[in-house]
């Protein structure tokens, strides 16, 4: 019999993925606690790959009224463009870090894309070196001017970056782990895009948890705890894992020298972003993300999450795994803790 936690927890799932109100298109129709008022979104790195996107379908959102876009190059020309579209958030553009304090004031949500993307034979973690240090310096910023924001990490490698983040904000007195989220949604959107397709149905009805972080091994999906019910061998689930894991390298393979996922990130932090905005307005979202968590030995996890009002306020049961994923579950501990410990040991660094 189902108990109570459980059909809450189902219903809850229900909302993870896919069947979270797409962005673009429809947002006129959108009602929710957060319409109409006072938020503010920025968004650091704007001008880039995802930047770009991402700004341009947050500009469609009838949740925000003011989006700041930085950048330390190109930002003037994105935002004169996007400012001609007719919807209502408010555009301003800001480029060189002497206008990172008026880009961040009061902001809401601060959405991170800045930094360099992989090329052709390199790992997330070989993006390390330049990576760590614009998203420590980012985030002593945002500490400074907007230290009550919801921060979403997207910049890589993400399994290093949010605990970079999240030493960045203890040292300035400001962290709250509840609204330090570090962007695992594309992870999702694969996962339902390629299992929905192994399995005969629409992509829109799937929706498949994506937990632990966010680089090859260490991006579990929990194919058992699928809805609709994964029915597939245990080879077939083993390939669509792996597929899964390397879908990132399959695009930068693909992009060949010229990047790595743009648009299909912008559409899943434009998601993520909305999903922020509806729990910041009061309306319980679930979504997986990797955050600090204490589901495991691990001191940050991506799982799925109930966020409200103050951040992340339920960390929700990593289920029962099956054969393949408890083996999944113990490879990539190794990976992530050695990642977590790489960021925290940046930011102390004497
Ligand atoms: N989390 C995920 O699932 C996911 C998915 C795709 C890409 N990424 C990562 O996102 C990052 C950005 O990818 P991209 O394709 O947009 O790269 P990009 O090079 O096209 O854009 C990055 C932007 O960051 C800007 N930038 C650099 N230093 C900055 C700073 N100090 N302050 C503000 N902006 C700065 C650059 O000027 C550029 O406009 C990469 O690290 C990539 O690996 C993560
Ligand atoms: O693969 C990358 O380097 C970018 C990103 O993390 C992705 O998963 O697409």
């Amino acid at each position: 019999m189902e108990t109570p936690q459980a059909g809450r927890i189902a219903r809850l799932l229900n909302h993870l993925g896919p069947q979270t109100t797409p962005i673009g298109g429809i947002e006129r129709q959108l009602t929710s606690a957060a319409a109409g008022s006072n938020v503010k979104v920025t968004v650091l790195g704007a001008a880039g790959g995802i930047g770009q996107p991402l700004a341009l379908l947050l500009k469609g959102s009838p949740l925000i009224s003011e989006l700041s876009l930085y950048d330390i190059v190109g930002t003037e020309g994105v935002g004169a463009d996007l400012s001609h579209i007719d919807s209502s958030p408010k555009v301003s553009s800001f480029t060189g870090a002497e206008k990172l304090p008026e880009a961040l004031y009061s902001s809401n949500l601060v959405v991170i894309p800045a930094g360099v993307p992989r090329k052709p034979g390199m790992t997330r973690d070989d993006l390390f070196n330049i990576n760590a240090g614009i998203v420590r310096d980012l985030c002593v910023a945002i500490a400074k001017y907007c230290p009550e924001a919801w921060v979403a990490i997207i910049s890589n490698p993400v399994n290093s970056t949010v605990p970079i983040a999240a030493e960045v904000f203890k040292k300035a007195g400001t962290y709250n782990p509840r609204k330090l989220l570090g962007v695992t949604k594309l992870d999702v959107l694969r996962a339902n895009t390629f299992v929905a397709e192994a399995i005969g149905v629409p992509p829109e009805r799937m929706s498949v948890p994506v937990i632990g972080g966010h680089a090859g091994v260490t991006i579990l999906p929990l194919l058992s705890q699928a809805t609709p019910r994964v029915d597939v061998s245990p080879e077939k689930a083993k390939a669509l894992t792996e597929r899964i894991q390397d879908a990132g390298t399959e695009v930068v393979k693909a992009k060949a020298g010229k990047g790595s996922a743009t648009l299909s990130m912008a559409y899943a932090a434009a998601k993520f972003a909305e999903s922020c905005l509806r729990a910041i307005g009061g309306e319980p979202v679930v979504e997986c993300a990797y955050v600090e968590s204490h589901l495991t030995e691990l001191p940050f996890f991506a799982s799925c999450v109930c966020l409200g009002r103050n951040g992340v306020e339920e960390y929700l049961p990593l289920g029962r795994f099956n054969e393949l994923e408890a083996a999944n579950f113990e490879a990539l501990k190794g990976e992530l803790r050695g990642s977590i410990k790489k960021g925290v040991e940046f930011v102390n660094k004497a």
